[in-house]
Parts: C-alpha cells; structure tokens; sequence
C-alpha cells in the first residue's frame, strides 16, 4: 500500500491487540496450556515507545520485568468479520515489537483472578521497531525473531511456529474488534522470556532484516 508507513500506527488513538500463547513453547516455559482459541489482550496506544524515545521504564514496584519478542502486524483497511481467506490483504506492513511483561504482577493478577492490564500496559510498555513493508517481509509465516540482552542470546523462534497464524488471528480478531487503519496486532511471543533490570540494553531483530536497540532504566 503506498505511502503507508511509520505514522500510520505508532500514533496515539490505536488500538493494540495481543495474543497470549502463540508459540507451544512458550506455552511450556511459563506451564500454561496451549489455548484452543486465540487468548486476547489489550496494550493501550500510550505504551508504545520508539528508539529514539527513550528507555523502557522499569514500573514502580516491579522486580521482575520480562521482554517478550513479537511479529507486530499493522492493520491498513477496516477489518470487521473477514475471513481468514481475505485477510492478509488488510495487512499493511509490520514491525518488531517487545510486549515488555510485569511478570510478577502479572502473577499476582493471575492468582487474584483480575485483569493484566497493569502488566501488560504500562507506559513504555510496548516499544517498536520501524514500520516494515510487506515487500521488505514477503513471507512472514517463515522469519526467525530473535532477543539479547546484553549482547546474550535470550529468545530466537521461528514465526512458523505460531499456534494460530496472522490470518487466522485476523479473522477471530476482527469477529470481535472492528479492527482500524494503524492498529497493530501482537502475533506472541517464543521461548526464551526472561528478566531485564535497569541498566540492561535489550536488542532484538529479524534475522538479519532488521535490528533495533533499547536500554532499560528505573522509572
Ligand atoms: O504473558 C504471556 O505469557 C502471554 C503473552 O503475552 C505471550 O505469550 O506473548
Ligand atoms: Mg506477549
């Protein structure tokens, strides 16, 4: 789609909508069942950081922050009730994202049955890559995303292993949502999450299409 890019989805008013346990083995390291229908959470559009905007914030109260590498897909036309047939050309592009995780309040919400929200959405919650075309990711079923910390090899998976691919995602997602122009769809996260503390600089790609680098500091 031409002249789609950047500006169109890491602006404020768009929606962001995550699936949880997307890769089995994911599933496994945190011992949850791998779901049977898309598990589906929100990130408000105020968690999104670009490089060039500064750290990741560590919340107040947090002591165990987790980055969590993920497909982002960006959402070009209003998608509502499509099939998993037309979806993909709803598609606009993409971009490499971290769904950063209070995982230890997300633990403490878990066991209260409550929301996520305050794990998941935080400010600075969601930093993301440059807008990548569809040209650039001709196959995006087939590319390896990757996370260091530090410099140390963290998370590296295959996005053909998604329990539910983008398509499929599409269509249960916009049976709910109307999905928008800009909005950004987190497609999960594979193995390898793990703790960051202030100081640490997180970099994360895909394979060697893309790179992109933020450092971690106490909010
Ligand atoms: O917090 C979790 O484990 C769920 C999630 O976001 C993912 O699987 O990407
Ligand atoms: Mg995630």
């Amino acid at each position: 789609m031409t002249g789609f890019n950047l500006r169109h989805f890491a602006q404020h008013g768009k929606k962001v909508v995550a699936v949880g346990r997307n890769y089995r083995d994911h599933c496994a390291e945190l011992n949850n069942a791998v779901p049977t229908t898309p598990m589906l959470f929100m990130k408000p559009s105020s968690a999104y950081l670009t490089e060039s905007s500064g750290p990741i914030l560590i919340p107040r109260g947090c002591t165990d922050l987790h980055h969590e590498v993920e497909l982002g897909v960006v959402i070009a036309s209003e998608c509502r009730d499509v099939s998993v047939d037309t979806a993909m050309s709803h598609v606009g592009g993409y971009a490499l994202a971290l769904d950063m995780t209070a995982r230890d309040f997300q633990e403490k919400c878990k066991s209260k049955g409550q929301p996520w929200e305050i794990a998941k959405g935080f400010d600075t919650s969601l930093p993301v890559s440059r807008f990548i075309t569809k040209e650039e990711l001709p196959e995006p079923h087939n590319v390896v995303l990757w996370c260091k910390v530090n410099g140390e090899d963290r998370q590296r998976g295959n996005t053909r292993e998604m329990v539910f691919n983008i398509p499929t995602l599409l269509s249960y997602i916009s049976g709910i949502f109307t999905l928008q122009p800009g909005d950004l769809v987190l497609t999960g996260t594979p193995a390898g999450v793990g703790p960051v503390k202030a100081g640490d600089l997180i970099s994360c790609g895909i394979a060697d299409l893309l790179q992109c680098q933020f450092a971690v500091a106490q909010r």
